[in-house]
């Protein structure tokens, strides 16, 4: 299964911040976690086309699950890099082995050393 190329392309081009989820829940700003990358929706709470209520609702936490659910476009895909800004660190990133999402530390960026699957 291949990870999303916008994914890669970011996590390989740059070196994000790294973000504890303790502190992304804690840090009363407006930051939410998706595939392990961490968003600040701060000026996105009015463009977003879902509304601000369901990005209000998970703040601070995982929405992984809940955009996948909401079946976002590519454009939305795209759209999110705007607002990255850090990346969860290395030992709390949730892999999804066998699912759509793989991270890249675990079985796809060459640079740390694993094999592609
Ligand atoms: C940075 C993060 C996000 C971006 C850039 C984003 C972007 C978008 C965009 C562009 C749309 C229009 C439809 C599409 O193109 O897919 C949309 C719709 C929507 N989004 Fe998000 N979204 C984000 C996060 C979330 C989260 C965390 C939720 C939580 C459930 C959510 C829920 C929704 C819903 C309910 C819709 C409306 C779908 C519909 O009317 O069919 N979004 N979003």
């Amino acid at each position: 299964m291949t990870p999303r190329s916008s994914e890669l392309d970011v996590r390989m081009a740059k070196n994000l911040p790294q973000y504890t989820r303790e502190f992304v829940r804690d840090s009363g700003s407006n930051l939410i976690i998706i595939d392990n990358l961490v968003y600040d929706l701060t000026y996105f709470f009015d463009e977003h086309p879902g509304g601000c209520e369901v990005l209000y609702e998970h703040l601070g936490l995982d929405a992984t699950e809940s955009f996948e659910n909401v079946g976002h476009s590519g454009e939305a895909r795209n759209l999110m890099f705007k607002y990255l800004v850090g990346e969860i660190v290395v030992n709390q990133r949730i892999d999804r082995i066998g699912s759509k999402y793989i991270t890249p530390s675990k079985s796809v960026c060459p640079m740390r050393g694993v094999a592609a699957s």
